[in-house]
């Protein structure tokens, strides 16, 4: 399939596009043949934006509504990773900007590494590595333990928390967790009522919620006091979700026994000796830099499952797995000479469909689907048996209309 572009807010593609995005000018604003370190800074982005219909970010890359109001032509972003914070998702759909990420392809990597990082915690196993890196034999085991039977405190109980819970069960180690939503657990997990109520009862803590409002600063002076005496934090989510300060204090006081950190409030836009914190020689503190999901596999599958998605959208309008866009869908179109689909943007606002049924009265619409999400509804109509003169008559009428943000129409 392939698109019309009468104006420039329409996208595009060849026709017969292979599985990797095809779009005039694709942008990778992170270099993924570095392990995507280096992201471009706003003003670098927004010059290279201009004229590029598809972009692909990995979780450092900004994409601003600065960044939007200058991406003029743009029509969709491919997160090549879990997270979408980097977006601003919701000027993004105003502006008819689909975005997309890999909900789940890195998550047994972040549960691998972390499960890792409770034992090399619990033996102190960072200090003693620099230790003997600096000709020290160190031959210690106070404060060193088994994580057998361990109490495991997972925040957020998604697809990285509950695949943790799996696996450290498997340890030998006991597991609760805390979700805002009411969940299955798996094994023999409990579901706490409050964070207080977990934070008094683990060995260790770990954190797998996304980067919100709610969950800024969730983990501060309070929450850290509130945890046992020498028990252990981990943070491979998001940098805001712990306050830096409070936790290099609790562990440079001793209340908590040790920390593994894999992400940072701001974190170093290139690989480099840029980085800075607090927690730098705090004892027992294990620093990585954001890896949680960088493995090959991981890698692999999310370069796959993204391009999938984004050609999708360009070639098929279809809007499935899209994380601020109505999700929609029909099933293939007629391969035929004169078939279109209409893509259709819109405000979510009452009278729309009239107004396009009625553009459409005389025409042969094979089938047509529509959903709304928030203050956006997209609709895709299937139109066969229309002239080359039909197709731009729909085209400008529907584009015309009052409610549109973009109108594709793929042929
Ligand atoms: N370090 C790294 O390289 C990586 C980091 N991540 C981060 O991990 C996060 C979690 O990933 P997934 O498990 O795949 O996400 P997910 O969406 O499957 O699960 C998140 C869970 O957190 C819960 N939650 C949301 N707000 C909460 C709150 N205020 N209190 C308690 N629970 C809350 C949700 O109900 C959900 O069950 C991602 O959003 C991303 O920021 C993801 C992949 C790699
Ligand atoms: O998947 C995520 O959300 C991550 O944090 C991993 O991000 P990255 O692809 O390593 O920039």
């Amino acid at each position: 399939m392939s698109s019309v572009s009468p104006t420039p807010s329409t996208a595009r593609v060849k026709p017969n596009a292979p599985a990797t995005p095809q779009g005039p000018n694709p942008a990778a604003a992170a270099n993924s043949s570095n392990g995507g370190a280096d992201a471009l800074p706003e003003e670098e982005l927004i010059e290279k934006i201009r004229d590029v219909h598809c972009i692909g970010i990995r979780s450092k890359s900004k994409v601003t509504k600065k960044v939007l109001d200058a991406a003029g032509k743009l029509s969709v972003i491919g997160c090549f990773c879990i997270g979408t914070n980097q977006v601003d998702l919701e000027y993004a759909s105003q502006k008819g900007v689909a975005v997309f990420n890999s909900p789940f392809s890195n998550s047994r990597s972040v549960a691998e590494l972390v499960l890792a990082e409770i034992v090399l915690l619990s033996r102190q196993l960072g200090d003693r590595n620099n230790e003997m890196h600096k000709g020290d034999w160190q031959k210690v085991s106070a404060n060193c333990y088994e994580i057998r039977g361990k109490t495991l405190g997972i925040v957020g109980y998604g697809h990285i928390g509950s695949q943790l819970s799996v696996l450290s069960e498997s340890m030998g180690m006991r597991v609760l967790f805390y979700d805002v939503a009411p969940l299955m657990p798996l094994g023999i997990a409990k579901q706490v009522h409050s964070l207080d109520e977990l934070l008094k009862n683990s060995d260790f803590i770990t954190l797998h919620v996304p980067e919100t409002e709610d969950t800024k600063n969730m983990i501060g002076e309070h929450e850290l006091n509130t945890m046992k005496q020498g028990s252990f934090l981990i943070n491979a989510s998001r940098g805001t979700v712990v306050h830096i300060p409070a936790l290099a204090k609790a562990l440079r006081s001793g209340h908590l026994g040790g920390a593994a950190v894999d992400v940072f409030p701001k974190e170093p836009a290139a690989n480099g000796k840029y980085f800075e914190s607090e927690l730098v020689g705090c004892p027992n503190t294990l620093l990585t830099p954001h890896i949680g999901g960088s493995t090959e596999e991981a890698q692999s599958m999310i370069g796959v499952e993204v391009s999938q998605a984004l050609v999708k959208f360009i070639n098929y309008g279809t809007s499935i797995g899209a994380v601020n866009f109505p999700e929609v869908d029909l099933r293939a179109i007629k391969d035929e000479e004169n078939s279109i689909r209409l893509c259709y943007t819109h405000s979510n606002v009452p009278g729309v469909l009239r107004q396009i049924t009625n553009i459409l009265a005389d025409h042969n619409v094979d089938k047509q689907f529509s959903d709304s999400k928030g203050k956006i509804a997209y609709l895709m109509a299937d139109i066969s048996d229309v002239t080359s003169e039909q197709i731009q008559d729909i085209y400008k009428r529907v584009s015309e209309t009052p409610t549109n943000i973009v109108t594709r129409i793929l042929y």
